[in-house]
């Protein structure tokens, strides 16, 4: 690559700049080029690549920041999307600058790793110079990097933008960057890297307080649930354990540790189980309340601990207790993963109170699949599952299609007339896939069925009363439509209440028990094992078709095959060339979607006070196994048990009650 200055006559200039007979740079360049100079004796003369991690000691690192690399993937893979600049690539590095993940073309990812732009590279101002990464570490702000501000001339092709990323305690613990060949992106990169960064900042906080209760509030109610909120946690005793930088900010409180500790009614003129309740009351709509100190209203939502806390597999010390957790189950599809399970949950609550979920997802990557777990675990379970895919259907069939028509509504119309979808659906749950492919013309019809419940099938005049759970489903990026003015935001609002997002296999933890799963379902029930050589090429492969891609490849393997044996040369040749080859950083399928979070949740429907334990919902028939495995390995002992899932002892009590486990103690606390 070359630079735009020459070389030396870059590194004349950085000297100058330094010595302040130079001008032209920021006060932070200026700053860090005196670092490289004076602290880490760098001589812009003699340019110095990273040094590239060996694969293990970048396993090492990734380990220690995977919670953070877990929260970040998918934000990563949306900003990407979002910058459409092939000529750019997301990074997150950890602390000491090591490139732990990386999103980029894969020309591209090529080309920058002939700089040492790649997985593994330590992109440390000390030994690199000034760059986005480095240079954002050690300032531990937002900077902006631009072409002629790197400290080597080997690097003036590159802008950089990088933002640091806090953990709940308010430690820097990663830091997002945009590395482009653009010059002119780096403001509304900035932007958009302040947003992820944020939007990670409160996964991590979901993620490592899942056993506490969630409370989203804003003084503006419609700011509640969006990136803009302010979210606490609260623990069981009313003690908040967490906020994110919003909640910070809105309550007046300078950092973290300020408010670790308050129970919440010193912040809010009311009590946890208030705010719990009332939110359960209005269908999770917020609630207004007010602040103790400043007597600023604010409008709260409350949430009960999202999942049974099964800990994260990476989490020290808990890795044993994970490998003695029965696997986790939904009702017909392997949901061993921790974030589909846990989204599952959550949208279960969801849909028992009407509250239409959708879902977002790479192609092939379970939607239906999830909707239908959804549907039997849902009070309408008993009524039809209605699935209809926008995308394959003619714009002039939708309408008779959905809203059904009477006898000789129009030409070609049967005789008897025609049930609409909607109806079929009625007591039911109505799937709408690709629901970004509906006409807008359609959109405002289905908008004032979801707001009247009641339909008038094309030719009549009559209303008829409807009543249905709706999932719709898309793997097209929802807002964009909007901003394109192409689907009504309206309707989109109307259609997430909650957004569920499904990651694409290559990301899920439960890859290996969907690979032996679906390899048992095509075998038709036939044991059969995988070789070692052919179970790592399937493990690595990046999927772009998802589950719908590895079931074709296994369908086929299986007949291949000879006896119960798949073999390296069962597989399509075109997986097998990627044996042996480096794992590519990660491509972007383009249908790619961004991931947001699960926005709105409520309380089961166990609490009902129906005892029968065929009230359980799937979601919560796969936590009662789960509790109960491990109430067995620990001897019943609940100390243990609370202890082992790092919940609190009435956290345990509360859901032990909820999912209808009985224990022989007398003193069992009912809540
Ligand atoms: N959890 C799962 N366990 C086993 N198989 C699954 C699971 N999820 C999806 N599949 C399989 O993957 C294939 C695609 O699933 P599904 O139709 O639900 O995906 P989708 O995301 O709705 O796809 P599209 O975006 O194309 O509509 C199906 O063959 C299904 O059986």
């Amino acid at each position: 690559m070359s630079s735009m200055l020459e070389p030396r006559g870059h590194a004349h200039r950085v000297h100058e700049v330094v010595e302040g007979r130079g001008s032209g740079t920021t006060d932070l360049v200026t700053s860090s080029w005196a670092r490289c100079l004076k602290d880490y004796h760098l001589d812009p003369d003699k340019p110095l690549q990273p040094t590239v991690l060996a694969e293990r000691a970048l396993e090492e690192r990734r380990k220690r920041s995977a919670d953070v690399i877990d929260c970040a993937k998918l934000e990563m893979t949306t900003l990407y999307q979002q910058l459409g600049d092939r000529e750019s690539a997301v990074v997150l590095v950890d602390t000491e600058g090591t490139i732990l993940h990386m999103v980029a073309a894969p020309e591209f990812a090529r080309e920058m790793g002939k700089v040492g732009f790649c997985p593994g590279a330590v992109w440390s101002e000390s030994t690199v110079g000034t760059n986005g990464m480095g240079t954002c570490l050690v300032v531990g702000e937002p900077v902006a990097v631009r072409q002629q501000d790197h400290f080597f001339g080997v690097y003036t092709t590159l802008t950089c933008s990088a933002v640091p990323i806090f953990d709940p305690d308010g430690a820097l613990v990663a830091v997002l960057d945009v590395t482009s060949r653009s010059q002119l992106m780096q403001q509304h990169s900035l932007v958009l890297l302040g947003m992820t960064a944020q939007m990670i900042e409160n996964r991590l906080i979901d993620l490592r307080f899942r056993e506490a209760c969630p409370v989203h509030f804003h003084s503006r109610p419609e700011f509640v649930y969006t990136l803009h909120e302010g979210k606490l946690v609260v623990a069981d005793d009313g003690s908040i354990r967490a906020a994110n930088r919003s909640a910070l900010f809105q309550l007046g409180y300078p950092s973290v540790h300020a408010i670790r500790g308050k129970k919440i009614d010193e912040v809010f003129q009311t009590t946890l189980a208030d705010i719990l309740q009332r939110s359960a009351r209005s269908s999770f709509h917020p609630v207004p309340t007010f602040c103790t100190q400043r007597s600023n209203r604010f409008f709260v939502v409350a949430q009960e601990p999202a999942t049974l806390s099964v800990p994260s597999v990476e989490r020290a010390g808990t890795r044993q207790v994970v490998a003695s957790l029965p696997p986790v189950r939904g009702p017909e599809c392997a949901f061993g993963d921790d974030r589909i399970l846990s989204q599952l949950n959550v949208a279960a609550r969801v849909i028992a109170r009407q509250i239409p979920v959708l879902l977002h997802g790479e192609t092939g990557a379970g939607k239906e699949v999830f909707a239908r777990a959804l549907h039997k675990g849902s009070p309408f379970a008993s009524g039809a599952f209605v699935a209809v895919n926008c995308a394959s259907l003619p714009e002039s069939l939708i309408e008779s299609e959905l809203f059904g028509y009477r006898a000789g509504a129009f030409t070609g119309a049967q005789r008897t007339g025609r049930r609409g979808k909607i109806l079929q659906a009625d007591r039911g749950t109505l799937f709408l896939d690709e629901i970004g492919d509906m006409p807008l013309t359609l959109q405002a019809r289905l908008l004032r069925v979801l707001d009247e419940r009641q339909i008038s099938p094309l030719g009549t005049e009559e209303t008829i009363p409807v009543d249905f759970q709706l999932v719709s489903a898309s793997h097209r990026n929802l807002p964009k439509l909007v901003a394109d003015g192409v689907f009504r935001e309206d309707l989109y609002y109307r259609l997430s209440g909650l957004e569920v997002s499904l990651p694409p296999l290559r990301e899920r933890a439960d890859k290996r028990e969907l690979l032996y799963r679906v390899l048992q379902e095509e075998a038709a029930g036939q044991r059969m094992t995988i070789d070692p050589d052919a179970e790592a090429l399937l493990m690595s492969h990046p999927w772009p078709g998802n589950l719908r891609q590895l079931r074709h490849v296994l369908r086929t393997a299986v007949v291949l095959a000879a006896g119960d044996r798949l073999r390296l040369e069962d597989l399509p040749p075109a997986l097998r060339q990627r044996i042996a080859a480096r794992p590519e950083p990660m491509a972007v399928p383009p249908a790619a979607l961004r991931e947001p979070e699960a926005v709105a949740g409520s309380e089961l429907g166990g609490d009902s006070g129906d005892d029968e334990l065929a009230a359980l919902n799937p979601v919560q028939a796969s936590e009662r196994a789960v509790l109960l495995g491990l109430l067995e390995q620990q001897r019943w002992n609940v100390s243990n048990v609370a202890k082992a899932l790092d919940i609190s002892r009435n956290t345990l009590y509360r859901r032990l009650h909820r999912l209808r486990i009985p224990l022989s103690h007398s003193d069992f606390p009912v809540q």
